[in-house]
């Protein structure tokens, strides 16, 4: 081939790098060299550094605060207290949930760990040293740790509370109590129930955890006086939702406020929210006129901000004989801490729970969710699930196991008939979601194939006979989970987070060499959107990924956005890049048949360039065409070759799994061995083929982590038992398995590329596939339903009291 070969068209596509191309990660060069941009990482002349002081009771009346000590010492700068910030009315602070919540402690404290004084010090050592001298008064309160107990308790917690108002969802019961919210037909659920061949009850609870990113969170706010304007670095998944609230608490015009989130050493919905030290920081740069600095410790990560689920959940579900599912009624009695922080779209109280039907055919349904408030950590964020959907997909997966032993049925059957059907789609469930495209059939075929369903089922039975033989100390589990996911909030009709509707955004500006530059309202936490949104223009544009720069997170430049979180990047603001792309592309269309002296209509877009129908030889690149659109004067055209979409998604997406974990367990020791984890993903259309495998890779040793060890546990005082890394679990190397991963693709049809989000899904589906894992290894022994984590100590225990210890 010599140089004048014209590039065949697949070379073309390929030079794309486009949609289905395992690009690698752009960002990765300079993320492996140590030269990424962290929050910590800004260091700014005469910049100051604050500290907390934290309450060491989880309920205690704030009797005095004593600073002279601390501001004594050389190099303390302030020490803020709510006294303070009360006449900036900055002592509390509008949560998501429509809740308010202290930035510092005002008369008394509520969990342990919370922000109780502000030190600003000249660094950061000084501070915490300060920190020591702080002298509080504290007189005991009793502590409710207990939702079930805080909502027959007299004990107050929430005094600054109206007795017999209303919260931000409606009426309250009880003075802990926070809202009731439902969905479904109740009375006609419970008459189903009620006459059914099959009934089975069951708590199923999902424990208190923590996201934990790598890095914690921060930020730096640095106000100039001279030209009033206030820039705020930060660890925020939703910068523009931050500028927007930061201007509606400080007067501060938005205008005047820039928001950049730099680079997130992970988010997992612990960076969604509005930290106490955020707010410190802004008030301490204006008050000192020098940049603030705030950065969170791993113990104030784990101890303060937010957690995520503590839902329990009492189920029941009712099948015929043989095994086809009548209704699901569920009630939740969800543990939200001190505050309501939860965030979830403000007509969600409980997020997206009641996609609970899960991947089945369920006629009728019901859930109720009870909020309550307990002596705990303020948050309830997603933590790799869309809005409480992996508690919706861990209850739903655990009350089909469960009812697969009742019927004493094979738990994959039992799932099979009753799939919804290919052909039902779209979807509306009973609790009222519609399901857009799904092929669970093929999927699950797919699945119980692979891992050789049926050899395993005959060897763990043999396994049960040589173990009562006395042959074995070890059991074979397996778990299965065949989950729907629901991402892409939202349509803004029934999504926005404090009245902003959740769309998402794209900006395009192809420039005159045709090279490009795209900003988006989103933001990556390590998900790689710099490489894959890249990806999604070239497809679009011609213009190759590698010629693309995608830009994230600076509300100076990026256009309005509500951040990256849900799996909603790729739903929302992956389909406001595809119709950017296409905008660009109409334009492009004009200019080339202009250059190519024929009608619009008489050119077709082909790969990286515009064809004369009828005369291949005769074509504009997009090269040609963006230098033209800006050194030609085209009648009718503007110059210039930029684009902007704002896109409002008509639905949600709904990705869906099917998982597979083979387990073996040791009775004696509680200890587990994962021989094999077989994951299968439908993300509809797959934009990078390698993100997704690191995605599903990351997500399920989340999953690992959560079902198996991970827990935020607190003793009957309200004292934090897991605040430091020694306690809390996250699963290293040793512990992690081999991850084998597969696809099927069902596109979604409304989505202009057909793509779902896929970054949660492995959580979502890999916490049960787990923890049936472990339940199953026990079913020939009568194990209906115990709590995770499923630690060692939690298996041995199992194992004890179904008397297999001799
Ligand atoms: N079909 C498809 C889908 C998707 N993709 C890809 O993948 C990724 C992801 O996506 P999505 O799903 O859409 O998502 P986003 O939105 O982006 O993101 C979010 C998520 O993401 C995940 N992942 C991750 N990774 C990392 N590395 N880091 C982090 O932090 C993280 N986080 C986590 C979480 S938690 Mo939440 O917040 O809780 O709500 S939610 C979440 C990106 O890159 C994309 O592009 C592809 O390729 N294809
Ligand atoms: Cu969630």
């Amino acid at each position: 081939m010599n140089d004048m070969t014209p590039p065949t068209r697949e070379e073309r596509v390929e030079k794309l790098k486009g949609l289905g191309s395992s690009r690698k990660r752009v960002e990765d060069a300079r993320f492996t060299q140590g030269k990424g941009n962290y929050v910590d990482d800004i260091k700014l002349p005469g910049m100051l550094h604050g500290d907390f002081v934290r309450s060491p009771y989880a309920h205690a009346r704030v009797v005095s605060i004593n600073a002279e000590a601390a501001l004594a010492l050389p190099g303390v700068v302030a020490v803020l207290t709510a006294k303070d910030l009360e006449p900036l009315s900055l002592h509390w602070m509008p949560t998501l949930a429509g809740d308010k919540q202290m930035v510092l402690a005002d008369g008394k404290v509520l969990f342990q760990g919370q922000e109780v004084a502000f030190v600003v010090a000249e660094d950061r050592y000084i501070a915490a040293d300060a920190v020591e001298l702080v002298e509080v008064e504290y007189e005991e309160l009793p502590v409710l740790v207990d939702p079930f107990e805080a909502l027959q308790s007299d004990v107050v917690l929430r005094e600054d509370l109206e007795p017999g108002a209303d919260g931000a969802h409606g009426p309250r019961r009880h003075h802990n109590h926070i809202f009731l919210w439902e969905e479904g037909d109740k009375a006609a659920t419970e008459q189903v129930i009620e006459n059914a061949e099959v009934v089975v009850e069951e708590m199923v609870y999902y424990h208190r955890t923590h996201p934990c990113p790598l890095e914690t969170c921060g930020s730096v706010a640095s106000m100039d006086k001279v030209n009033g304007k206030l820039t705020l670095w930060g660890t925020f998944q939703a910068p523009h939702v931050v500028r927007t609230v930061a201007s509606l608490l400080s007067g501060i015009e938005e205008h005047n406020i820039r928001v950049i989130s730099p680079d997130i050493g992970g988010g997992f919905g612990n960076k969604v929210g509005v930290y106490p030290g955020y707010v410190c920081s802004i008030v301490a740069s204006i008050v000192t006129g020098k940049p603030v600095k705030f950065i969170e410790d791993r113990m104030d990560n784990l101890m303060a901000t937010a957690f995520a689920r503590d839902y329990w959940m009492k189920g029941r579900i009712s099948a015929t004989k043989e095994g086809k599912i009548t209704g699901l009624h569920c009630h939740v009695t969800a543990d939200h801490g001190a505050f309501d922080a939860c965030a979830d779209p403000t007509k969600f109280p409980a997020g997206f729970f009641h996609i609970c039907t899960g991947s089945y055919d369920i006629p009728v349904a019901y859930v109720g969710v009870d909020g309550v408030y307990t002596n705990k950590a303020p948050g309830g964020v997603a933590y790799r699930c869309s809005f409480r959907v992996t508690e919706a997909a861990y209850f739903i997966e655990r009350m089909i196991e469960v009812l697969a032993m009742e019927l004493n049925m094979d738990a994959a059957e039992l799932r099979r008939i009753n799939f919804i059907r290919k052909e039902q789609f779209p979807y509306t469930s009973a609790l009222g979601w519609e399901y857009d495209s799904g092929d669970y059939h093929t999927a699950w075929d797919k699945a119980l194939e692979a891992v050789d369903y049926k050899g395993l089922r005959a060897e763990q039975a043999e396994r049960v006979e040589a173990f009562k033989r006395g042959e074995t100390r070890k059991l074979l589990g397996i778990g299965l989970t065949h989950f729907t996911e629901i991402v892409g909030a939202g349509p803004v009709k029934n999504c926005d987070i404090l009245g902003m509707g959740m769309f998402d955004s794209c900006e395009i500006r192809i420039h005159p060499t045709g090279s490009a530059v795209a900003r988006l309202g989103t933001i990556s936490q390590g998900q790689g959107h710099a490489t894959t949104f890249a990806q999604i223009l070239a497809s679009e544009t011609g213009i190759p990924a590698d010629s693309i720069t995608i830009e994230e997170g600076d509300t100076d430049t990026a256009p309005y956005g509500l951040g990256t979180y849900g799996s909603r990047s790729t739903p929302v603001a992956g389909a406001a890049t595809a119709l950017a792309g296409r905008k660009i592309r109409a334009k492009a269309q004009m200019i080339a048949a202009y250059l190519l002296e024929v009608h619009d209509n008489d050119v077709e877009w082909d790969v990286d360039r515009f064809v004369v129908k009828g005369a291949p030889e005769r074509f504009k690149t997009i090269q040609e065409i963006a230098y033209a659109a800006y050194n030609q004067a085209i009648p009718g055209v503007e110059p210039g070759l930029e684009a902007v979409s704002y896109y409002d998604p008509p639905n949600m997406t709904y990705p869906f799994g099917a998982y597979i974990c083979v387990m073996e367990i040791d009775v004696d020791t509680g200890e587990h061995e994962i021989r094999q984890f077989y994951a299968l993903d439908d993300c509809g259309t797959r934009i990078n083929p390698m993100v997704i495998e690191g995605q599903v890779h990351g997500g399920l040793t989340e999953a690992l982590a959560i079902a198996m060890g991970q827990e935020i546990a607190y003793d009957d005082i309200g004292n934090c038992k897991t605040g430091t890394l020694m306690d809390f679990f996250i699963p290293t190397a040793w512990e992690t398995p081999n991850y084998t991963t597969d696809f099927t693709e069902t596109p979604s049809p409304h989505h202009p590329i057909g793509a779902k989000g896929v970054g949660e899904s492995p959580n979502v589906g890999g916490v049960p596939a787990f923890s049936n894992a472990v339940h199953d290894a026990f079913r020939a022994f009568g194990l209906r339903q115990s709590h995770m984590p499923h630690d060692h100590w939690r298996i041995w225990k199992t194992a004890n009291q179904l008397g297999l210890h001799g």
